[in-house]
């Protein structure tokens, strides 16, 4: 058996009920076979692989709580440092109540990739809990952030582990946990990013991943000889990725068509209202079913179905495994010329190879939502030498990284002789670095 194909196996051993981890160590050991197999007796000597699908260290602990009525809850938290080869584990906090450390794992695994492809010098880790933010009050919010942090604050600093946001965790979260951290720990530093600009956050942050999405879907379009302008698009999700995704689409000159959140999306032939959307999801925490009210023109649908809508490009920005082999197929059979992942693995295996096999330009997670934590980097840079830089500065050097990872992946890809598997560039590109450390560093 090939030393990929063991390894996979054991993940799937050793860690049975963790589907979505599974998921994310075939996709990035399986695209490695040509690295793998090149430096085989090299990396088995040194259990290079074992050591990368395990996580350096895992964190699971109680958060209890209490609600406006006086009532007591008890959520779990995790933190999963996962590999901290290249710099201090980096990576952002989950609330929702699908979270278990299964999912915790495979965001964590795909950090370590994702952060290595930046360039910047963060390892990979992943956190958050099974809490519900949806329909709790401030003060609610406040309590269980406040608790969370009681317990994380032992585990992390602004040189060990720096968390950030991720689905359920903005702003508003991040305020509460900063503070919590302060308070217990004493120190003010950069321990958390996506801070708010009054203390400590970076210009730019909150837009990052999403403008970030673009600016490599539009380098990459244009390696292929196309110009993003004009082009019409589905974007998935209506929070932080999706919100700013469609603002930067649309300053391109591409037509968002649709949005959507867990329960319903939205179809506006007249392009997504950016101004309307912000509204509705960051000022009123509301339901997409209000966007008719802005948009009479608009349509709202109960359920899933954003994919089946004609259109040049997809950007998937809500969740793991929202993207199916059935979507992939109507997105084909619509001339979808390409895919550009905004979440983290929302496209399915069997939908991410039919898209491939059937010419559609396909760029993974790792490499086009890389501009959040690439800013978040920045950010940590900014905290360390105790200055902030303007938007455009910010922007700027998003803009750099961006085109930087899109041309790593294309020429990682190439190297190997895939040209345009996309998939198999980025897991080259950002595995190569994280390969080379933890063999410089010994057997830790
Ligand atoms: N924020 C960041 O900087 C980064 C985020 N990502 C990834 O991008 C994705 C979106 O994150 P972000 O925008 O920050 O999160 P938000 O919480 O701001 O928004 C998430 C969006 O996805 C929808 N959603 C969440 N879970 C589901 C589900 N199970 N089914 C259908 N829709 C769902 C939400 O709808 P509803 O409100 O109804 O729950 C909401 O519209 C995630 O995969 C995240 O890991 C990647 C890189 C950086
Ligand atoms: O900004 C960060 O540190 C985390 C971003 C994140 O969680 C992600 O890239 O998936």
């Amino acid at each position: 058996m090939s030393y990929v194909d063991e390894v996979i196996e054991s993940v799937v051993a050793k860690n049975p009920a963790e589907p979505e981890f599974h998921q994310a160590v075939k996709e990035v050991l399986e695209s490695l076979r040509p690295v793998i197999e090149a430096n085989e007796e090299k990396y088995r000597k040194v259990a290079l692989l074992e050591r990368m699908v395990e996580p350096e260290r895992q964190i699971k602990f109680r958060v209890p709580w209490v609600d406006d009525k006086g009532q007591a809850h008890v959520n779990t938290g995790y933190r999963v440092q996962f590999n901290s080869a290249i710099g201090p584990y980096k990576g952002g906090i989950r609330l929702h109540p699908s979270v278990n450390i299964g999912i915790i794992k495979f965001l964590g695994f795909e950090q370590v990739f994702k952060n290595s492809l930046t360039s910047l010098p963060i390892g990979g880790g992943k956190g958050g809990s099974d809490f519900d933010p949806k329909g709790k009050s401030d003060r609610e919010i406040m309590a269980f952030c406040q608790s969370f942090m009681t317990e994380l604050c032992k585990y992390i600093g602004a040189d060990t582990d720096v968390p950030a946001g991720d689905i359920g965790t903005g702003a508003r979260e991040i305020g509460f946990m900063f503070g919590q951290y302060k308070r217990i720990r004493g120190v003010y530093e950069g321990v958390l990013t996506g801070k708010g600009l009054s203390y400590g956050g970076s210009l730019a942050r909150t837009e990052a991943t999403g403008y970030g999405l673009l600016y490599l879907t539009q380098e990459l379009l244009k390696l292929n000889g196309i110009d993003i302008a004009g082009k019409t698009a589905c974007v998935s999700g209506s929070g932080n990725v999706a919100i700013y995704a469609i603002e930067k689409a649309t300053q391109l000159g591409v037509k968002v068509l649709t949005c959507s959140d867990s329960n319903g999306w939205v179809y506006d032939p007249d392009g997504i209202d950016v101004a309307a959307l912000k509204e509705i999801k960051e000022v009123n925490r509301a339901r997409l079913t209000e966007y008719k009210k802005y948009r009479p023109n608009s349509e709202y649908h109960e359920g899933r179905g954003v994919w089946v809508v004609k259109a040049d490009l997809a950007l998937p920005c809500a969740t793991q495994n929202e993207l199916l082999l059935e979507d992939a197929k109507a997105l084909v059979e619509n001339g979808c010329t390409a895919v550009c992942e905004g979440a983290n693995m929302p496209t399915t295996l069997e939908a991410t190879k039919y898209l491939q096999e059937h010419g559609v330009i396909f760029a993974p997670g790792k490499a086009a939502n890389a501009g959040g934590v690439a800013t978040s980097a920045l950010e940590m840079s900014q905290n360390s030498e105790r200055l902030s830089w303007t938007f455009d500065e910010v922007d700027a050097k998003l803009k750099s990284i961006m085109i930087n990872i899109t041309h790593n992946m294309v020429d990682a890809a190439k190297r190997y002789g895939h040209e345009g598997d996309y998939v198999m560039g980025a897991n080259i590109a950002g595995f190569e670095k994280v390969a080379d450390a933890m063999m410089a560093q010994g057997i830790c």
